[in-house]
C-alpha cells in the first residue's frame, strides 16, 4: 500500500481535516455548514475570478506545478481563492496542451468550488469531466487521496483513460477500477494518488475492508487486527470524493442497498418454490390481487383463499404468515416483475436490470427468495442463496467522507435535500456559450402504440433530413418494440441497453453520424458525449426523440442534454402516452385525456407534466429521508456488533 499523508505529517488542507491513517468522519455536516460554505464561496468568488483573468495571457506554465514549493504551499495555505486561481490556471494550460482546449471560467470556478465542499450544478455538456480533473488534480498536489467517483465501469475507464497522461505530466500516479477488476489491481489502483471507480465499486471495496479489519477508526485496536492480517486495507481512508452525477448516486440511488453476500445454502426448497410459483400463476390481477406501483396486494377475495392453498405446503412453510408473504414474492415474480424490463436472462442466469440506468446489474439480486423464485419462473438452475456479511447506503458511505465534492447537470432539483443531508450547498454556474437547444414541446398520445408510430414517422423524416436522432425510451423491452417498428420500415437503428455492456462505447461512436438512428434507455441519459459528424452539424446537430413516460425531471434533462452540448446546435421533443407512466400515475384519467393531441407547445400539457413529475420527486424525498433516519438508528443499534456501516 502507498504510504497515507499521514505517515509525512498531515496536510494542513483548509478547511478540511486532519487526515488519519484511515480517517472516517463520525458524523456528517450540519446543514447549517450548507449555508456557511455558500457565503464564503460568495465572498471569494470575485476576487477568484479577477485573479483567474489577471493571470490571462502570461507566462505561467504547468511545469511549475512539479516544483516541491507548490506542493508544499497547496499542503500548507490549502484551497484558499488566490492560491487556487493560480493553481487551476496552470493545470489549464496542461488540460490545453494535451486536450487541445483551455478550460473556460465556469469549469474552474467548479473545480474550486467542489474543493471548498460545495456542489455544482454545470449544464450537460459543459465539460464536467475537465472540471473535475482540475479538482482531483489540485487535491492530489496537495497530498490528498482523491476518489473519483462515476456511475458506471464505461464513464470510470473512459475518463481515467482519456486523463492519464495529464495526472502523468504532473507527476501524479492514477488508476481506475471496473467491476471485473482483480484484488491486485484494485489494490493497486486505490495506492494512487487518483482512482476513478463507480461509486458501487468503491462502497464494496470499503465494505470489504470493514469486514476484514472492523470499524475503521483508526484506533490502536484496529491498528492491531491490521498488523496481525498481514495485509493493508484496500482503500487509504475516506478523504475527497468527486462524485460525477453526484445526484444519480446520492438521490436516485440512495435507497438501494450495498450488500455485501456471500453464497449460503439454499434455505428455501426448490419443490415449495414451484407451488407457490404454480399457486400464483393460477391468480388473476384485479380478483385476487393488485398491483400498486412496486407492491402487490392481495384483495380480500385473495386473502379469503389464502388458508387452503397454505395447507398444501409442507410443515413448516404452511405457516400462515410465512405462506402469505411467500405468495407475495411468488405473486412478484409472476405478474409484477417482467423480463427484459425489470430483469434480463443472461448466461443462465437472471441478471436485475437497474432501473434508473437501464444497466444489467449481476451483482445486485433480489432478497427474500425472489431470485430464486425467477430463476424457476424462466427455467433455470436455482441460485446459492446469499448470506448478508455487512451492508451500507451511499448516503452513509459519503457522508463519512472529509470532503465531498459533485457535479451533474440537474441539482436544483434536489439541493435542499443534500443541504440537509450533507450539510452541502449547490452552487449553480452559468452556460459558457448561450445554448442553441430548439425544445419543440410536448405531445401526449392515448397510448403507447400511437406514441411509438409517431416516433417513428418522426425519426423517419428527420433521418431522411441527414440528422442523428436519439429515441430515449424507459425501458428494454421498449426500446426493441420501437426498434423493430423501425426495421419494419426498412431502418436500420443501433439499440443500445442494458444487454450490450461492452458494445456501449462502439454504439455511442457511431450514434452522430447523418442519418443513424439509435434507441437507448436511461443508460445514454447521463454522461453519454455523442460527437456530431460535420454534415450533422450543419444540418442542425442531434435531435432527441424523448418517450420518456415514467422520467422524472431530472431523468429527461439528462436525456435532452444530449444534444446541444458545448454551443452545438441541437433540438429535443418529448412524446407521451397518456396510458401510462407519470401522467398515468399522478393525474386523474379525465384530466390526463383532455392533453391527448393538443398542440406541441401547450402550457396546460407542460404544466400538469410537470406538477405530476414534481409529485414523484417529492414522494422520492420523503422516502429517502425516512431511509436515511432508519439507517442511522440501525448503524446505532449495530454499532457494537460491527457487519453495519
Ligand atoms: N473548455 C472546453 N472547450 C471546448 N470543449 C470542451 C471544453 N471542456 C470540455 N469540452 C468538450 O465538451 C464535451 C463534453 O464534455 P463532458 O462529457 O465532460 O461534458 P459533461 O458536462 O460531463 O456532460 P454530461 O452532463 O452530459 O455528462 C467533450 O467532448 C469535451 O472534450
Amino acid at each position: 500500500m502507498r504510504a497515507s499523508p499521514a505517515d509525512g505529517g498531515p496536510p494542513r488542507v483548509r478547511p478540511g481535516p486532519v487526515w488519519g491513517p484511515y480517517p472516517l468522519r463520525s458524523e456528517p455536516p450540519p446543514p447549517w455548514q450548507a449555508l456557511r460554505t455558500r457565503l464564503r464561496l460568495q465572498r471569494a468568488r470575485p476576487l477568484f475570478l479577477r485573479r483567474l483573468q489577471a493571470l490571462a495571457g502570461g507566462t505561467a506554465a504547468f511545469e511549475d506545478l512539479a516544483a516541491p514549493q507548490w506542493r508544499a504551499r497547496l499542503r500548507g495555505e490549502g484551497f484558499e481563492a488566490a492560491l487556487m486561481a493560480e493553481v487551476l490556471h496552470r493545470l489549464g494550460l496542461l488540460v490545453q496542451r494535451e486536450l487541445g482546449f483551455m478550460p473556460h471560467p465556469p469549469q474552474m470556478l467548479a473545480a474550486w468550488a467542489m474543493l471548498q465542499g460545495s456542489l455544482v450544478e454545470m449544464a450537460t455538456g459543459e465539460g464536467k469531466t475537465v472540471a473535475t480533473f482540475l479538482a482531483a488534480a489540485s487535491a492530489a498536489l496537495a497530498g490528498v487521496p482523491v476518489h473519483v467517483l462515476t456511475a458506471n465501469d464505461y464513464l470510470a475507464e473512459r475518463d481515467a483513460r482519456r486523463l492519464a497522461p495529464l495526472y502523468q505530466a504532473l507527476g501524479l500516479s492514477s488508476g481506475w477500477i471496473a467491476s471485473g477488476t482483480d484484488e491486485a489491481g484494485r489494490r493497486a489502483a486505490y495506492a494512487c494518488d487518483v482512482v476513478h471507480a463507480p461509486a458501487r465499486e468503491l462502497a464494496f471495496d470499503h465494505l470489504r475492508d470493514r469486514v476484514d479489519f472492523g470499524r475503521p477508526d483508526g484506533s490502536l485496536a484496529w491498528q492491531a487486527r491490521v498488523q496481525r492480517s498481514g495485509t493493508a486495507p484496500r482503500l487509504r481512508g475516506l478523504c475527497l470524493a468527486l462524485i460525477d452525477e453526484v445526484d444519480s448516486v446520492l438521490c436516485d440511488e440512495a435507497r438501494v442497498p450495498l450488500v455485501l453476500a456471500a453464497a449460503a445454502p439454499q434455505d428455501l426448497p426448490e419443490p415449495v418454490l414451484r407451488q407457490l410459483l404454480a399457486q400464483a400463476g393460477g391468480w388473476r390481477q384485479g380478483i385476487e390481487f393488485v398491483v400498486d406501483g412496486a407492491a402487490v396486494r392481495l384483495t380480500p377475495a385473495g386473502r379469503h383463499a389464502l388458508p387452503a392453498l397454505a395447507a398444501c405446503l409442507p410443515r413448516p412453510w404452511s405457516d400462515s404468515r410465512w405462506h402469505e408473504d411467500g405468495l407475495l414474492r411468488a405473486l412478484t415474480a409472476q405478474h409484477r416483475l417482467q423480463r427484459d424490463r425489470d430483469y434480463v436472462v443472461q448466461d443462465g442466469a437472471v441478471v436485475l436490470v437497474d432501473a434508473l440506468t437501464g444497466r444489467a446489474a449481476p451483482e445486485r439480486r433480489w432478497s427474500r427468495g425472489l431470485h430464486a423464485l425467477l430463476a424457476l419462473k424462466e427455467g433455470l438452475a436455482l441460485p446459492d442463496a446469499q448470506q448478508t456479511l455487512a451492508q451500507l447506503t451511499y448516503r452513509r458511505l459519503f457522508s463519512r467522507y472529509h470532503l465531498l465534492g459533485g457535479l451533474s447537470g440537474t441539482l436544483s432539483e434536489v439541493g435542499l435535500d443534500l443541504a440537509l443531508a450533507f450539510g452541502t450547498p449547490v452552487l449553480r454556474l452559468p452556460r459558457h456559450r448561450p445554448s442553441r437547444l430548439q425544445l419543440g414541446g410536448i405531445r401526449v398520445f392515448a397510448d403507447a402504440s400511437e406514441r411509438w408510430q409517431a416516433a417513428c414517422e418522426r425519426a423517419q423524416a428527420l433521418a431522411q433530413d441527414g440528422r442523428a436522432v436519439l429515441i430515449g425510451t424507459g425501458s428494454v423491452a421498449e426500446s426493441e418494440r420501437i426498434a423493430a417498428l423501425l426495421r419494419e420500415r426498412g431502418l436500420r437503428p443501433l439499440v443500445l441497453h442494458a444487454l450490450q455492456g461492452a458494445l456501449e462505447h462502439e454504439v455511442i461512436a457511431r450514434a452522430g453520424r447523418p442519418g443513424r438512428i439509435t434507441v437507448a434507455t436511461q443508460i445514454a441519459g447521463r454522461g453519454t458525449d455523442i460527437a456530431l459528424d460535420p454534415a450533422v452539424h450543419r444540418r442542425g446537430g442531434l435531435h432527441v426523440l424523448a418517450c420518456a413516460d415514467d422520467f422524472g425531471r431530472r431523468a429527461w434533462r439528462q436525456l435532452v442534454g444530449r444534444c446541444a452540448r458545448q454551443g452545438d446546435p441541437g433540438s429535443a421533443e418529448t412524446l407521451l402516452s397518456c396510458a401510462e407512466g407519470v401522467l398515468f400515475r399522478r393525474l386523474p384519467r379525465w384530466l390526463a385525456i383532455t392533453l391527448v393531441g393538443r398542440p406541441a407547445g401547450s402550457r396546460l400539457t407542460e404544466r400538469l407534466w410537470r406538477l405530476a413529475q414534481w409529485l414523484d420527486e417529492l414522494d422520492g424525498i420523503r422516502a429517502r429521508h425516512a431511509l436515511q433516519r432508519q439507517d442511522r438508528r440501525q448503524a446505532e443499534r449495530m454499532a457494537w456488533s460491527g457487519p453495519e456501516e
